[in-house]
This record gives C-alpha cells, structure tokens and sequence, in this order.
C-alpha cells in the first residue's frame, strides 16, 4: 500500500507527502530534483533521485516498495516557458508521463492521480469554469497536460486502473507548520513574488496588465492554499482506494482575487509596503480563471478549511522568512500559532 510521489522533492509534492505522512501512508518519493530539493523530503521518507521516464528504474521502484497507487506531479511548469521550448514540454510533462503509466499497467498499479491545471481550458468564456466546459488550452503546457489527462482516461479503461486528474488553478501559501514551500528561486508566481518584494528580496513588483475587463483592470485568479489542494488529493486517493470512479476536478475555492487585492493583502498581512510598477500584459494570460467546486466538494465531500487570501499570503511571507533564516544560518520560524491565523482579517 506504498503510494509513490513523482515529483515529490518540489512545491506543492512536498506537500502531498506531508499530507499522506501525517495520514500514516507509507511513501516513497521519486524525483530528478532538477527544481525540486531534497530537504524538502522529511527524513524517513525514501527519496530515489531519477527519471520518471527510466522504465527500468520506476519499475524498480514500484516492485522495490509494493506501490499501489502513484500521485504524479513531475513535470515542467512554466508556461511561457512552454512557447518557447514546447518540445521540452511535450517530452517531460506528456512523453514521461505516457513511460510512466505504462510502467504503472506493467507494474499492477491500482490508482493513478495527476496534478493537471486550469490551463487546459485555456481563454474561458465563462466564470466560474466547471469541468463541461470545452477544453481548448492556448499554451503548450495546458495541451502538454491535456493529452496527459487523455492518455490517463483511455489507459484506465483499458487496463482496470482507476485515475483522478485534478485541475489546479493558483496554488499558493505553505505548510502552516513550515516545514514545506515554494523554494524554487526563480518561481514566477504573483504571490512569492509579492512575499519577496515585502521582504525586500526583490525592489518591486510589477503588475502585468491593468487594462483587462475585470473591476480594478488587473487580472483575476482563484488562489488555492497549497495544504489544502494536498487535502485533496488525500481524499482523491481514498475515493479510488475505497472503489471510487475516476474523475476529473476542479481545485480552486470558486472565488477569485485580482493582482491589485493580492497586492494589498501582502501589504496589509506584512505590515511592510513596497514599491510596484505598472507593466505591459503577460502573453496568454486570460483576465479571470475561477473555480467551478461542485464536483470536487460533492465527489470527494472536499471543505477546503484554509481559504483566506491573508492566510495563504500569511504562510507564504512566513516560508520566506524561513528560506532566508536557513540561508543566514539563523534559527528557523516556530510552526504557526493557530489562533494567528483564525485571527487574521478575512480579505477582500
Ligand atoms: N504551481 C501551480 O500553481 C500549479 C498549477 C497547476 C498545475 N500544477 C502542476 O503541479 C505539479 C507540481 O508543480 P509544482 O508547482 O510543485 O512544481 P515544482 O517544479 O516545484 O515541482 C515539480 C517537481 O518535479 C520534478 N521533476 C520534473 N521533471 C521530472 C522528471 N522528468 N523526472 C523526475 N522528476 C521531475 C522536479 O525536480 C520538481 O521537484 C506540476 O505537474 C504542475 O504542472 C502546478
Ligand atoms: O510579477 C507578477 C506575477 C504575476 N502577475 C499576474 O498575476 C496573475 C497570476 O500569475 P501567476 O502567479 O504567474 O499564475 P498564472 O499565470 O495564473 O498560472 C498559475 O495558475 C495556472 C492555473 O490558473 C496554472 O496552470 C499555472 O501552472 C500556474 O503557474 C496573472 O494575472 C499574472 O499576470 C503579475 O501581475 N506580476
């Protein structure tokens, strides 16, 4: 009953594998650490550093650990990154998936959950999106993870395994014990930046974009606490595990936030204002990516139980702090005080 994590040295595995370790799930991580860290892998969880597209060694991996189920995050992330270099994208996030899953078939894996994204429905017409909604992504990255998803959906049908793919919109925050976060230095995503930039890690911030067709012009999004989208997938896995169908969700908490309220709630939660320009829009970014949730709460009976702005904006400005308490060599932050965040001001 070893569930294998691809990708597990990196932001949002790292946290899936604190998430099944507190549950009492043995784990075994799998990872090339090309923007993952070792120690984000506790101690006591094994870490075989590799390929997920070296058959031989995942099918050593999963005979090694008696794998019966894999939650796959490994992959490319980055997608303006994905216009420039889309063959290195359909080779890491499609082409080693495909290798993966076939030596998941050949290994008698029973579940198989994979991290896919709001990109794959690309410039929405509508918002909330739900998961009917056409899937038309506008950037090798989200096509990258839709054929993923397709090869997913017509291997289980043929092979008996059951799957989730769960659609991630903004995944941000930390493990409010601080042992887990976003520690890739050159992360693009608004709210490290904005966390950096408090701490003045960076001069400013930039806002890409105040000419969209939403209320204050900037663009909105659905940010996911990171611990809470791990929840998620736990339950993902005990709804296959208990004989659940395959499925295809949503995660996000169904209601957005614009770069200008992210911005002031990083300011507002810090305590520490910082200077930000104005800059021009970002290449395929759509004015408003929000969550459908009925599905993920009525499949999986998910309840997000940390969705506020200033929460998630609270444990990413204090996983900053710990990265540059770990780089000056000082002591690390106490894990959170609970009542800190059942006290912050809800955003918005
Ligand atoms: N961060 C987000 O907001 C977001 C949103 C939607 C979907 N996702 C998806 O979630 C997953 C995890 O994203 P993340 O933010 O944690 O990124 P990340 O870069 O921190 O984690 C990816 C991990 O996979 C490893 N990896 C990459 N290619 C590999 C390979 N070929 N073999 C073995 N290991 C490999 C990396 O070393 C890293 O540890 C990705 O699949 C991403 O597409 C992320
Ligand atoms: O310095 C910055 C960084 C970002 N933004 C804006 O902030 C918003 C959020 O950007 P970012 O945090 O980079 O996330 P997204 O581009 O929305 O993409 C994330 O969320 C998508 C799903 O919604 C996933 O598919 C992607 O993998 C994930 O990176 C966008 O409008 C950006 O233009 C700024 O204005 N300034």
């Amino acid at each position: 009953m070893t569930v294998l994590v691809t990708g597990g040295a990196g932001y949002i595995g790292s946290h899936m594998v604190l998430a099944l370790r507190d549950a009492g799930r043995a784990v075994v991580v799998l990872d090339d650490l090309s923007t993952g860290f070792r120690d984000l892998v506790p101690d006591g969880v094994p870490l075989v550093r590799g390929d997920i597209g070296d058959a031989d060694l995942v099918a050593a991996t999963l005979a090694g650990h008696g794998v019966t189920a894999i939650v796959h995050f490994a992959g490319s992330i980055v997608v303006p990154d994905s216009v420039k270099d889309p063959l290195g994208y359909y080779l890491n996030n499609t082409v080693k998936s495909r290798a993966l899953l076939a030596a998941a078939v050949a290994g008698g894996v029973k579940h198989f959950i994979f991290s896919s994204t709001a990109a794959v429905y690309g410039e929405p017409e509508t918002s909330p999106i739900d998961e009917t909604a056409a899937t038309a992504p506008i950037s090798p990255y989200g096509a990258s993870k839709l054929m993923t998803e397709w090869m997913l959906r017509d291997t289980a049908a043929a092979h008996g395994l059951t799957y989730a793919a769960l659609r991630y919109f903004n995944v941000a925050g930390a493990d409010p014990q601080r042992r887990a976060g976003q520690s890739f230095p050159r992360a693009t995503h608004l709210i490290k930046l904005a966390a950096q930039a408090a701490l003045g890690e960076r001069p400013y911030l930039e806002i890409f974009g105040e000419d969209y067709p939403t209320p204050d012009g900037t663009c909105i999004r659905d940010y996911v606490h990171v611990s809470d989208l791990a929840r998620a997938h736990l339950l993902a896995l005990e709804h296959l595990e208990a004989g659940g169908e395959s499925l295809v969700a949503n995660c996000g908490y169904g209601r957005g936030y614009s770069v200008r309220e992210v911005i002031a709630a990083v300011k507002r939660v810090s305590g520490i204002d910082f200077p930000v320009l104005k800059a021009a829009r970002r290449p395929g970014d759509p004015a408003a990516l929000v969550a459908g949730v009925t599905r993920i709460g009525a499949t999986l009976g998910f309840r997000p139980a940390l969705d506020h702005l200033d929460t998630i904006v609270a444990d990413a400005l204090a996983w900053e702090e710990q990265l540059r308490r770990r780089r000056d060599g000082a002591a690390p932050l106490a894990p959170q005080d609970e009542s800190r965040i059942a006290a912050a001001p809800a955003a918005g």
